[in-house]
């Protein structure tokens, strides 16, 4: 894109958690211009009435989904529960838009096991060998001409950009991978239902989906690229009484031969040396959510207890940006050739 020049952007979804998350980025960006922000529910009201946050950012006011509208803007984002994107897609990008789906709609190549996992029919198979998986950190070059990038679901991406020197180089056993992963309340949407109450999920902390989770197809699809063959992962999320976060555990065996930790460290500083939202710790860190509430960054942190043969990697990201729009917004800059980092130099909030 010429430089100087100013995308048109769509948001599908705007009212929800990661929609007013993507609005509060692209405010921000100087290459980025908000033509139309969608909400069947709240169509007719002013986005800063809903969101005094952006009270003096924006004018615009929700809109019903209007394909023809949205088929104006250089690039719609989806912010979509799934099963939205994948009805709208064919005609948008028969239009020439190029699409960001946050949703998990593109994510899996294979639509049967899409099936399996999300309990409906796909609606568009035939776009699903043309979506490109929207992890810049192993995608990046695929993202550059992309019409449909398929964003990184939240916990696949803590745990994807947690283990991917060490399955890159093959130090850990490919079948033996388990990730522990907490998640704060915002990760289950606005329309969450009782369980996400203050009043239940205050105070308490609990697994859920461990006899399987609907990420867990995504986070085995993703390490099997990056390990270059077969993966299998256990994989257990909870609930943990937080607005933003996620925190993930990841356990690895180390195969025979494996290097030290220090030559671990080096080889993850070394792959994260270019990327601009992953920052590789000293090790023996322990990273904690709030140290990257707000911004775009996956902090990472080795361990290896007392020395023996399993290692342990510490993963934090904002699940609403590098977990979501964020991630969102990378993805267009790339796709865009914009400057990667534009509209999401933000620090994060401390305390
Ligand atoms: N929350 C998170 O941390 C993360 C979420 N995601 C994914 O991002 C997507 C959005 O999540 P989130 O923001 O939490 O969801 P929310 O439930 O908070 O918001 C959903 C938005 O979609 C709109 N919407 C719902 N149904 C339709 C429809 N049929 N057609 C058009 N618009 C519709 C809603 O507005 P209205 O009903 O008024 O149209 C609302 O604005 C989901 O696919 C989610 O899985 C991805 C990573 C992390
Ligand atoms: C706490 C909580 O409920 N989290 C959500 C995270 C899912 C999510 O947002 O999903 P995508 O990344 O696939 O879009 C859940 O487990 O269903």
């Amino acid at each position: 894109m010429a430089t100087g020049s100013v995308l048109k952007v769509g948001v599908v979804g705007g009212t929800g958690y990661t929609g007013v998350e993507l609005l509060r980025l692209l405010v921000n960006h100087p290459q980025a211009e908000l033509e139309v922000i969608t909400s069947r529910g709240d169509a007719g009201t002013a986005v800063a009435d809903m969101f005094p946050s952006l009270r003096g950012r924006t004018d615009l006011v929700f809109s019903e989904p209007d394909v023809a509208r949205l088929a104006q803007c250089d690039v719609v984002f989806f912010a979509t529960p799934h099963n939205v994107a994948m009805r709208m897609m064919p005609e948008l990008m028969e239009a020439g838009v190029r699409v960001v789906d946050l949703s998990a709609d593109f994510r899996l190549r294979d639509h049967e096991l899409w099936s399996e996992w999300y309990g409906e029919p796909h609606a568009c198979p035939e776009l699903l060998a043309e979506a490109v998986y929207g992890l810049p950190e192993v995608n990046r070059e695929k993202m550059r001409d992309a019409r449909l990038v398929a964003c990184a679901g939240c916990y696949p991406t803590s745990i994807q950009l947690g283990y991917l020197p060490l399955l890159e180089n093959g130090w850990i056993k490919p079948d033996q991978l388990i990730a522990n992963s907490a998640s704060g309340a915002s990760g289950a949407g606005k329309g969450a239902k009782v369980a996400m109450l203050l009043a239940e999920a205050g105070e308490s902390y609990k697994a859920y989906g461990a006899s399987g989770h609907r990420h867990l197809p995504e986070i085995e699809q993703g390490l099997a690229d990056i390990a270059g063959g077969p993966v299998k992962a256990t994989f257990v999320p909870h609930l943990i009484p937080m607005i933003r976060g996620i925190h993930s555990t990841l356990y690895g065996q180390l195969v025979e031969g494996a290097p030290s930790l220090e030559e671990v460290q080096a080889a993850y500083e070394a792959r994260y040396a270019n990327e601009p939202f992953v920052d590789v710790m000293p090790l023996g860190s322990h990273p904690e959510t709030r140290f990257v509430k707000g911004a775009n960054t996956c902090r990472i942190a080795l361990h290896q207890p007392r020395g023996e043969n399993v290692i342990v990697v510490l993963s934090v990201i904002d699940n609403l940006v590098k977990g979501a729009s964020g991630q969102a917004v990378q993805a267009m800059n790339i796709m865009f050739g914009l400057n990667e980092d534009a509209g999401l130099s933000v620090v994060p909030l401390a305390p």
